[in-house]
């Protein structure tokens, strides 16, 4: 499986079940400000109370075949292996679809994610054991401390001072020199270097 990460915002996503595996990965879909419909049967409170105050749309019924033709993403996470299937096998080749169940009949998988701002670092054993990616998932949360977040948007500013003030040829060494890990703890070294790049862009 080719990793990516994908931009959702405004994008359909349609999900099929509303157990408490659906609303794990519904969660983390309406953080993305995907657009999400929900079809299910029944669904646990969390989507309901979701449904009521708009976030998502929950309709309450089997699905049907054409459900997923809008989609750009679609979760098959009933808990019927054959509807799951069948799910997979309506869905049109350049539609993105998880299978909750069945890794093998989708063509992406939901990944373990620790966030630190700008930093995202994903774990998956493409199925082997989410067990393992979750306990790398908190071994990461260890090494990566909430610093990270703050030295992302001073990593992103500088980035954006070199790409957009200095000329090519300097760009790579100072691109280099910003992953420092001195940077990382002291914030007046931050100040420092981004006054002194702001005096180069003048000079060169
Ligand atoms: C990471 C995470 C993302 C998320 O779902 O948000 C995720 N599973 C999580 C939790 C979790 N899943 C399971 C348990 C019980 C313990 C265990 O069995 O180990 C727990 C633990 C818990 O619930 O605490 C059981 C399980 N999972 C799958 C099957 C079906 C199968 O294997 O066929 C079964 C057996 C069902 C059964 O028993 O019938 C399938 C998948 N689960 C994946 C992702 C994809 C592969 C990820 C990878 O490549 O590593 C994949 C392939 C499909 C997909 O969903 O894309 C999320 C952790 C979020 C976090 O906390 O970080
Ligand atoms: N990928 C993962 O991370 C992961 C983790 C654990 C379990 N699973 C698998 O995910 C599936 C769902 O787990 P769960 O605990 O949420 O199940 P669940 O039984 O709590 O919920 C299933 C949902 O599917 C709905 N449903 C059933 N048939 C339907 C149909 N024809 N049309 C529309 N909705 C229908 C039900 O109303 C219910 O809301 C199971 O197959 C389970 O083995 C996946």
């Amino acid at each position: 499986m080719y990793p990516i990460h994908v931009d959702l915002s405004g994008k359909e996503v349609v999900v099929a079940g509303g157990g408490p595996v659906a609303y794990r990965k519904i969660r983390d879909l309406l953080k993305e400000k995907a657009i999400i419909t929900v079809i299910s049967i029944d669904a646990v409170k969390e989507i309901q109370e979701l449904h009521e105050q708009s976030k998502l749309t929950w309709i309450s019924r089997e699905v049907k075949s054409n459900d997923f033709e809008k989609a750009f993403l679609i979760v098959a996470a009933t808990n019927l292996n054959e509807v799951n299937a069948e799910i997979a096998n309506k869905v049109n080749e350049n539609q993105l679809i998880n299978v909750a169940d069945q890794t093998q009949l989708g063509n992406f998988i939901i990944p373990s994610v620790v966030r630190r701002g700008k930093l995202v670092l994903s774990v998956s054993t493409s199925g082997a054991s989410p067990s393992l990616s979750i306990l790398i998932k908190k071994e990461l949360q260890q090494m990566y401390s909430k610093d990270y977040e703050s030295y992302l948007e001073f990593l992103f500013e500088c980035r954006t001072i070199i790409k957009n003030e200095i000329p090519k040829i300097k760009r790579k060494a100072l691109l280099t020199e910003l992953t420092d890990p001195v940077f990382l703890h002291d914030v007046n070294k931050r100040y420092g270097y981004k006054k002194t790049l702001l005096n180069k862009k003048f000079v060169t």
